[in-house]
């Protein structure tokens, strides 16, 4: 018979080590049984705008995100179906042409910076992270992430932080910490945090499998 997954949110503002911690998880199920979605790839399609004015799009606003087309997903997977994922391309900032075909699994992993700020996500969570990084820590990984793998440069990532990442993470991502069931200082390198983590999923999986 098959059986619900269990959903793990991970937020965190952006280069909180939010994708860092998700896949330190990840590694350490075998992969028939757990799957990671980003929100990110849930960005809303803006392949119909012209660049200029994908270039005015706040990417830290909720109303950037298409979340009924990731809970639609969630909820498939959730009733035993496979989805298609779709790709975000950050050079472009619009979805991919290709999809990645996704099965569903026993772990859920879903990492976001604002997976905790819509109630619908939130509700559909069995165990819900924060992951708690000092601003300055984010901006300079941001930095470096972006120039290096978002085709971005070192005045429109200081420009973008300032005007929209930070303002948007005080309003719309910091509040949303009250709603985690633990909050991960500093991320990817929490070993005591993650194995916790890993240590829970599998006390969880047991008990299903008991049912
Ligand atoms: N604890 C850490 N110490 C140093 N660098 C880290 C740590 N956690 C993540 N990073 C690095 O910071 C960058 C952003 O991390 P990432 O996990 O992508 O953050 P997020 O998904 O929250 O934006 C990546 O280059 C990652 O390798
Ligand atoms: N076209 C886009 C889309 C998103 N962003 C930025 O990505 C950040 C979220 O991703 P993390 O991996 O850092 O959590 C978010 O803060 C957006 O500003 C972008 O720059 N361009």
């Amino acid at each position: 018979m098959h059986k619900k997954p269990i959903i793990i949110g991970v937020a965190g503002g952006s280069g909180s080590g939010k994708t860092t911690v998700a896949k330190e998880v990840y590694r350490q199920f075998p992969e028939q049984s757990i799957l990671m979605i980003e929100q990110d790839a849930y960005y809303k399609d803006q392949a119909h705008l012209p660049m200029e004015e994908r270039l005015k799009t706040n990417y830290d606003h909720p109303l950037a995100f298409d979340n009924d087309l990731l809970i639609r997903h969630l909820q498939k997977l959730s009733e035993g179906k496979s989805v298609e994922k779709p790709v975000y391309d950050y050079p472009n900032h619009t979805r991919a042409e290709e999809v990645i075909p996704v099965e569903p699994r026993d772990v859920i992993i879903l990492e976001g910076i604002m997976i905790l700020e819509d109630d619908r996500l939130r509700d559909m969570m069995d165990i819900k992270l924060f992951v708690d990084t000092d601003s300055d820590m984010r901006i300079i990984r941001r930095l470096l992430r972006d120039i290096n793998e978002r085709g971005r440069t070192i005045d429109s990532v200081i420009d973008q932080y300032t005007s929209v990442v930070r303002p948007m993470h005080l309003q719309f991502i910091e509040p949303t910490k009250r709603y985690a069931d633990i909050i991960v200082p500093e991320g990817g390198h929490n070993h005591v945090a993650i194995d916790l983590m890993v240590t829970k999923i599998k006390t969880i999986l047991e008990s299903k499998a008991m049912l």
